[in-house]
């Protein structure tokens, strides 16, 4: 008696990746409806099973899909915007601010379009993803036909879906509710990193992914700095502090976890954490390398995924492989170190595992999901093959095949891809909208790198415009002491007096830019002479004369003002100064009352470059009448001070050291 099936692939090589990794050649596949009902040799297969339709595969590898474990597929439209990059930069200079602009419901459903395109083109059947609008790339996913967990994101600031946090939680909570039970979408919630939100955020989206029994995705220790800023902060790297928040309490989809020691390995144990292990985008945005080799030996499940198409730059899955297992190799000066057969099982049934879908996809076994790829060996790259090992067949396509050797792709017992010909999409029509995205996200980045301050508000710090104009004077003086006596004249009402230590840096500009920015550090520094606290500003510094009085007392402006939320670094690799000048001066600042108006008197030792000591007297202005009198009423007060007006200069620090 025969089991009647809907479908037998036959004459295929079957690479099954079931927990015994079975190989059958020639062997057969049996498949009802969405799912697989049997494999094994195929002259047994076929004595035990009829169906409606047997298909000959030709002599191809017949394999489980792949899964690609961590991805953010809308950002195939972003795809080599900016490159060569440091993490930070490359999202909250680029990524970021083009998103805020750009992503919308169309933008998202038009690059998971692409997306799916190019990754059924490279034999990816189910794939785990992270972003904005998800629900939008969920009904993309599902019109493409493949299997998706789709995490909707989450952040501490505004983002293109949400304008808070508690929003974009509600989203995710309705988002989830609707899809459910939906045969090819795992809804998710996708807090997108813990530098990214707060504890309150990370606690919310563990508890809605307890609840709603759902996977949570999330960034962890991705760069050294990342670890590095949470010992400082939290006095703990960045495991042990997400599992304090009860995050690992879900089914946590962890990407990245380069910089993981053992302990915390030893933590995701615990929690059977999922991980997904990004080779290309860890290499091309240089945040190192996983410790992949000691993860799998403790058994965890490690899948591999490509990242996002724009830090990668593509969503190949073979190139994903080879990388992995090379660098492994490279990194431990071990090349036994993950083998063909365990990259592969991380490609596919321990990836399904890491994504906690390893009940659904991932191998070729019966009761799973009809996830099936076939795989060409006749081009020139595979050949030739040697039957003397069987094992050599993973070697062969984990070394030597190719995304192109795909020609066949089925998922949930759907085929989506015959012959290297896509049933479920139309790329042309995609590819027309791409180029049109393009061409005014283009724009928009050249309008944006014209100025400065374009470029300073686009990384939407808090920057406040503060065009303040002042009076100011500054004059070289012998001693410093000399003038603190002759400031307990009482003439001059002392309201305020602090002591700073300044480390300015200059970015310094081509012409015709003329304005300069300045990364300032200021050090506030009690009586007894410790750093009671540390403030940095970054100042966008425009064009500074409006006016010079007599006695070179000037008018000056000063524009943006923004607190520097990021390192130096930072600043330096996102405005690409020609020049830099460094400036380090001792402040002691009075605020005093001069005939019943306000001035700051600055006494300054500059001793990087080694320059001396000046005064200088500011005060705020607001109209030219005003200024005026302070003008005549600074040259009072330098007099008062004992200092010769005849000496004052009109540049200003930057200016004494640059010329
Ligand atoms: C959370 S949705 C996507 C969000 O994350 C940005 N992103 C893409 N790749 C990475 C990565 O490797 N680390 C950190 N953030 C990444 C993307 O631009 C979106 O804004
Ligand atoms: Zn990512």
């Amino acid at each position: 008696m025969t089991f009647s099936a809907d479908l037998i692939l036959k004459n295929a090589i079957v690479v099954s990746m079931d927990p015994q990794f079975n190989l059958y050649e020639p062997g057969a596949v049996v498949i009802r409806q969405q799912n697989i009902v049997a494999a094994g040799r195929q002259n047994e297969i076929l004595q035990q099973y009829s169906a409606e339709q047997i298909m000959d595969c030709d002599g191809k590898i017949l394999m489980p899909g792949m899964v690609n474990a961590h991805t953010h597929v809308p950002m195939t439209l972003l795809r080599g915007l900016a490159d060569d990059l440091r993490l930070d930069v490359w999202l909250l200079g680029y990524m970021m601010p083009v998103e805020r602009e750009f992503v919308s419901p169309d933008f998202v459903r038009l690059g998971t379009g692409l997306a799916c395109a190019e990754m059924i083109r490279g034999g990816v059947t189910t794939f785990a993803d992270m972003y904005y609008f998800e629900e939008d790339i969920a009904v993309a996913t599902a019109q493409a036909g493949l299997r998706g967990i789709c995490g909707q994101t989450v952040l501490k600031f505004p983002t293109p879906d949400a304008q808070s946090y508690e929003e974009s939680l509600a989203y995710a909570r309705d988002y989830i509710q609707r899809w459910k039970n939906h045969p090819l979408i795992i809804p998710a919630v996708a807090p997108h990193a813990p530098y990214t939100c707060t504890d309150e955020i990370l606690r919310a989206c563990a508890q809605l992914a307890i609840e709603m029994d759902v996977p949570l995705h999330i960034h962890l220790s991705e760069t050294a700095q990342e670890v590095e800023n949470m010992r400082r902060e939290q006095g703990m790297p960045v495991i042990p502090f997400v599992k304090k928040l009860g995050l690992l309490d879900a089914k946590v989809i962890a990407a990245h976890c380069v910089h993981v020691d053992e302990g915390e390995m030893r933590t995701f144990q615990h929690y059977n954490t999922g991980i997904a292990h990004n080779p290309s985008s860890n290499l091309k945005l240089a945040s190192g390398i996983a410790p992949v080799k000691k993860m799998l030996e403790l058994g965890l499940n490690v899948g591999i995924g490509t990242d996002g198409p724009a830090s990668n730059n593509d969503l190949d899955m073979f190139e994903e492989m080879r990388l992995a297992s090379f660098l492994a190799k490279g990194s431990s000066g071990d090349p036994t170190a993950l083998p063909a057969l365990e990259t592969l099982a991380m490609a596919t049934s321990i990836g399904a595992k890491a994504l906690h879908v390893g009940h659904l996809t991932g191998s070729i076994e019966a009761g799973k999901r009809a996830d099936l790829i076939l795989l060409d060996l006749t081009p020139v790259h595979n050949s030739p093959r040697f039957q003397r090992d069987p094992q050599g067949i993973y070697s062969q396509i984990v070394y030597a095949a190719k995304a192109m050797d795909v020609t066949d792709v089925m998922v949930n017992g759907q085929w989506l891809m015959r012959d290297r010909r896509l049933l479920t999409l139309n790329e042309e029509e995609m590819l027309r909208e791409a180029e049109d995205y393009a061409r005014r996200i283009d724009i928009f980045l050249i309008q944006r790198e014209k100025s400065l301050l374009s470029k300073l508000l686009a990384l939407g710090e808090a920057t406040e415009e503060e065009e303040s104009f002042e009076v100011q004077v500054k004059v070289p003086v012998e001693s410093i002491a000399g003038i603190q006596e002759r400031l307990l004249d009482p003439a001059f009402e002392i309201l305020r007096t602090r002591h700073y230590r300044e480390y300015d840096v200059y970015f310094n500009f081509p012409p015709p830019e003329e304005s300069r920015l300045r990364y300032r550090e200021d050090h506030f520094i009690t009586p007894s002479g410790e750093v009671s606290r540390v403030r940095t500003r970054l100042t966008l510094l425009g064009p500074t004369r409006e006016y010079s009085f007599p006695q070179k007392v000037l008018l000056s402006r000063s524009r943006y003002l923004a607190t520097a939320t990021q390192s130096l670094r930072f600043y330096r690799e996102y405005f690409k100064p020609v020049s830099e000048t460094e400036i380090e001066k001792e402040r002691l600042r009075y605020l005093v009352r001069y005939q019943e108006t306000e001035f700051f008197i600055n006494l300054d030792h500059l001793h990087k470059p080694d320059l001396g000591n000046f005064l200088e007297i500011k005060s705020r202005t607001w109209s030219r009448k005003d200024a005026e009198l302070k003008s005549r009423l600074v040259v009072e007060i330098l007099e008062k001070l004992g200092a010769s007006p005849q000496q004052t200069i009109s540049q200003d620090y930057i200016e004494l050291v640059n010329t």
